[in-house]
């Protein structure tokens, strides 16, 4: 059959058309002016394993190869790095050119382990970012209270001195029961179990996000489905959640029924939920969509936890390190706030405490991670300023450790610890201080995470002394963003009750 057809001239005319059609488009097809590729010596695997062992290395070596932008080969996917001017210029392009919601991180999350959560992610985002403007104030002393509580039962008194071993740890516990308290309310954030069930999530969707890539030298989506598997087919997180909130919330609506605008709300991104028609256009109290409020927390949590609690602990094992030349002036400041306010600091003064800022900033600075989330790249071809030119779908990492550690932007000695060299709030994204991002995607949580980071080296300087546990220990050893291992470096620290 077969061999008849392939007999017959206008089968054989066809063929020689396809044939002939194809090398055209192939001789015509557009040649990209690409970033260079780095050379790689082993096929298929190409730079993955230097990216997840020495990340900070393989970038040195490749900026100084390769100039201003360059292209890896990981996880079987050609990935470019831009530098400089390139990086405030895909900020400026965000949401037309790039897009940071569409990276396969950000996708793993709101697609596969939180599908709930994308009705609109967009509108959510603007909640968050008007509910950390608008509200912080008034859950200052709400966050206070927190970690004073939390220290009492953590650390204790240490009227001997008691080391502990990760601050991480100490923080993420910590971290975890402020953010419950205002993302679910003081109410759930009083359930020993919920606070579990946020603490185990937390930790299986990590695994998830650090997971080694290895099925995407197969496809992508494989590996997608075996990270979020134990998530989405095992782990009943979400039951759990809504057993919490469910009464909490039945109860919120009946009091709002029933005391109308003499109601006194709670002050709690929950509520936002249930009254705010921007994030619930469609809301309707006799057929709650639980299923959108959990996984819309659990994007918060995720998006904050592990990163916020990682920063407060930068700066506390910073100070221990960095004692002699910070304590005293840090500790006046805090002294100061804490006479002036009667030992109930408000916003404003926490605000106030520029010290304590400076040090948290440099703090940040100093401990960068390598390079940015990767951003794909969405329009058919961009072409940067300097003429390189990417196509639909590849993703792009910012390479933010050269811009923190940029003596033009950074001022002398970019890489010895100088907490004097800032003259802006850290919480105010600049062309050198790139940690919370820039632009429309800046991190709308920057002014709880930097808020939280302040009351904790506040309490801490008035009531411990501390001592790092090894004076030369490196907090963690860097990797590229979200792919491959982190390994948390050993950075105990001693604490004792202050004379
Ligand atoms: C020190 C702590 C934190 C750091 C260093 C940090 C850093 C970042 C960075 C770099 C981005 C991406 C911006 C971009 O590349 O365009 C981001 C986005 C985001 N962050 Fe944070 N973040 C922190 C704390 C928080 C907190 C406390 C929350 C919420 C409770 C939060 C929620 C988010 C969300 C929802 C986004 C996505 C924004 C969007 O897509 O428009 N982050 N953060």
């Amino acid at each position: 059959m077969i061999k008849i057809l392939l007999e017959n001239f206008y089968v054989q005319l066809l063929i020689i058309g396809l044939i002939l059609t194809l090398v055209y488009l192939q001789l015509t097809k557009k040649r990209l002016n690409e970033p260079p590729i780095v050379y790689y010596r082993y096929p298929i695997f190409g730079h993955t394993f230097q990216f997840m062992t020495n990340c900070e290395k393989l970038i040195e070596e490749s900026r100084e190869k390769y100039g201003d932008a360059f292209t890896l080969y990981i996880f079987g996917k050609l990935m470019t790095v831009v530098r400089k001017d390139a990086i405030y210029d895909v900020y400026k392009k965000e949401g037309h050119d790039f897009n940071f919601q569409e990276s396969p991180e950000v996708l793993l999350l709101t697609k596969y382990l939180f599908p709930y959560a994308a009705i609109d992610v967009n509108r959510s985002i603007k909640i968050l970012r008007d509910f950390f403007k608008l509200k912080l104030a008034n859950n200052t002393s709400k966050i206070h209270q927190t970690i004073i509580e939390s220290m009492n039962e953590f650390v204790g008194e240490c009227v001997e001195p008691k080391l502990i071993k990760s601050p991480n740890e100490l923080l993420l516990n910590t971290y975890l029961r402020i953010a419950a308290n205002l993302i679910v309310g003081e109410e759930c954030a009083s359930y020993v179990d919920i606070l579990e069930t946020f603490k185990d999530l937390f930790y299986s969707v990590y695994k998830s996000f650090f997971m080694p890539k290895l099925l995407s030298f197969i496809h992508p989506w494989l590996h997608d489905q075996v990270a979020s598997f134990s998530l989405r087919f095992i782990s009943n997180h979400r039951s759990k959640i809504i057993n919490r909130i469910r009464p909490v919330i039945e109860r919120r609506l009946l009091n709002k029924s029933k005391l109308g605008d003499s109601w006194d709300a709670p002050v709690d991104c929950l509520q936002l939920f249930l009254d705010d028609p921007e994030i619930a256009p469609d809301f309707n109290p006799n057929h709650v969509n639980y299923n959108m409020i959990v996984d819309t927390i659990g994007v918060f949590m995720f998006a904050s936890m592990g990163i916020t609690s990682n920063a407060a602990a930068y700066a506390l094992v910073e100070l221990a390190k960095r004692k002699k030349d910070y304590w005293q002036e840090l500790y006046q400041e805090a002294q100061e706030i804490n006479k002036k306010s009667n030992g109930k600091p408000t916003y404003k003064d926490f605000n106030n405490m520029v010290k304590v800022d400076m040090f948290i900033k440099e703090s940040l600075r100093f401990n960068s991670n390598v390079l940015s989330v990767p951003r794909p790249c969405v329009r058919e071809t961009y072409t940067f300023a300097n003429g390189f030119q990417i196509p639909y779908g590849r993703p792009v990492f910012l390479d933010i450790s050269e811009i923190s550690f940029s003596e033009e932007l950074n001022g002398q000695n970019p890489q010895e610890f100088d907490a004097h060299r800032h003259n802006s709030p850290a919480t105010k994204p600049d062309n050198g201080f790139l940690i919370f991002g820039s632009g429309i995607r800046a991190c709308p949580g920057r002014f709880f995470a930097i808020l939280l980071a302040k009351i904790f080296l506040y309490h801490v300087l008035l009531n411990y002394n501390i001592k790092a546990e090894l004076e030369n220990a490196k907090h963690k050893q860097y990797a590229g963003f979200f792919i491959g291992l982190l390994k948390p470096g050993k950075a105990g620290i001693v604490f004792e009750k202050s004379a």
